[in-house]
């Protein structure tokens, strides 16, 4: 039988704060980013290495999108700001498959919370975004010119509660 985390748990933590908060969310992007390091193919993208001012960005809007602070919007220029970085890369179906199955690995690796209320939420959200990131990154491809950071919840399986 599961057993809950908190015996009484009066409002639902955001994704960001049960999975540890940016500290949390940083370690693990740092062990994906080494990963991708390691990867010849995904690496190239990067340039060979993966900066620490790339690894503080992304944590940055991974952070907000999960429900953390909105800085990512207030100092890195939001979703557009994203997207350009994704334009002309042609991220191939493998590559964006490889991507994913990373961050899955880094996840175990860095010990984020492990239940899979937290895993499928996290994982939800980087196949959506993968797949995205990849439709826009071809060339002459239609993107969606403006949009807000997207804000990630539970889904369908808030953390468990008997
Ligand atoms: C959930 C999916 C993804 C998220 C949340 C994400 C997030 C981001 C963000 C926020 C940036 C800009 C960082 C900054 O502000 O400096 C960025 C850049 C970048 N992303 Fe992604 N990304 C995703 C998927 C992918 C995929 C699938 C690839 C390639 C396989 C990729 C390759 C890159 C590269 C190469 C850059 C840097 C480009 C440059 O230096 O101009 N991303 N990503």
């Amino acid at each position: 039988m599961r057993r809950p985390i908190f015996s009484a748990m009066t409002e639902t933590p955001t994704v960001h704060d049960w999975g540890g908060g940016r500290p949390a969310f940083r370690r693990w992007l740092d062990a994906f980013y080494d990963l991708v390091e390691d990867d010849p193919e995904l690496a190239r993208l990067f340039g060979g290495t993966v900066s620490a001012e790339h690894r503080d960005h992304v944590t940055t809007w991974w952070c907000e999108v999960m429900g953390g602070p909105a800085d990512y919007t207030a100092h890195h220029g939001g979703y557009e700001h994203m997207l350009a970085h994704h334009r002309g890369l042609a991220i191939t179906p493998e590559l964006r498959l490889r991507f994913v199955t990373l961050l899955s690995k880094a996840a175990d690796l860095a010990e984020l919370p492990a239940d899979p209320e937290f895993r499928a939420a996290l994982m939800g959200y980087a196949e959506w975004g993968t797949r995205l990131a990849q439709q826009n990154s071809q060339p002459g491809a239609a993107v969606v010119e403006h949009a807000p950071v997207p804000c990630w919840g539970w889904g369908v399986a808030p953390p468990y509660q008997p």
